[in-house]
């Protein structure tokens, strides 16, 4: 394992295909070299609230995120440490009691809404990129994703949309696009953007394996 693991944050909209592009950058790589870490599990546990209450809960504000628990995982994986990562349930609107543990790897990539919205976190990171789609797409995306995939009803995702993702977007996610080193246009399927994130990766990677190289033969 290289020297200090490297950091790449992927920002974006709700339904702006980060997870798709992370999914496709890690395709490219050994399981072993990438890990992934998904904001999303870390938002606050709200096990202690009604089902109810937790419908109120605004999840596109900073405020709904744990970052001090994610960022105090990512100083742990970068000295070394495996960490006990949280698994989040969409359909309950909240952390599962079960928790993975995972190891540290030589790529651990930050993927969420919010992901450079927290100095703290821009902080730690090597590579920033901004997964850019247009509203509309990913609206549409994301309805389809939210009804198949997360128990929600047609209603309640238009609701949502209009009452907290997209008021959230323009004042806390867009903003952060220009703190971004890469803009990603229209997410998963750039695949020109995503074999230029994995050369860039791939060459981090190897430089740092010469380097090591280089103090062992040195040493
Ligand atoms: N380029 C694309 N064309 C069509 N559908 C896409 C594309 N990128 C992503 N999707 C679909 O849109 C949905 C949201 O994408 P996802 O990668 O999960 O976005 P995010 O993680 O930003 O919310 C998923 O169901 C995914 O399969
Ligand atoms: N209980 C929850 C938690 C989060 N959301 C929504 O998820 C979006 C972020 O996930 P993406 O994969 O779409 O980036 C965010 O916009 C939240 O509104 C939710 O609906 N319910």
């Amino acid at each position: 394992m290289q020297d200090k693991p490297v950091v790449i944050g992927v920002a974006g909209g709700s339904g702006s295909g980060k997870t798709s592009v992370t999914k496709s950058i890690c395709q490219r790589f050994s399981d072993k070299t990438i890990l992934v870490i998904e904001q999303d599990y870390y938002y606050k546990d709200q096990s202690h609230l009604p089902f109810e209450e937790r419908l109120e809960t605004n999840y596109d504000h900073p405020l709904a995120f744990d970052n001090d628990l994610l960022i105090q995982h990512v100083r742990s994986l970068l000295n070394h440490k495996s960490i006990n990562k949280p698994v989040y349930d969409y359909k309950l609107h909240t952390r599962s009691k079960e928790v993975i543990k995972v190891e540290p790897k030589d790529v651990i990539i930050l993927e969420g809404i919010l992901i450079l919205e927290d100095p703290r976190l821009v902080d730690l990171m090597d590579i920033k990129v901004f997964v850019d789609t247009d509203a509309d797409l990913r609206i549409l995306r994301r309805m389809v994703r939210d009804i198949k995939e997360r128990g929600r009803s047609i209603d309640s995702v238009i609701d949502q949309y209009l009452n907290s993702v997209r008021p959230m977007h323009l004042q806390f996610v867009e903003p952060t696009k220009r703190y971004a080193d890469i803009i990603i246009p229209e997410g998963g399927e750039n695949y020109v953007a995503i074999d230029i994130m994995a050369t860039k990766i791939a060459q981090i990677l190897s430089k740092s394996n010469k380097n090591s190289l280089q103090k062992s033969i040195e040493n």
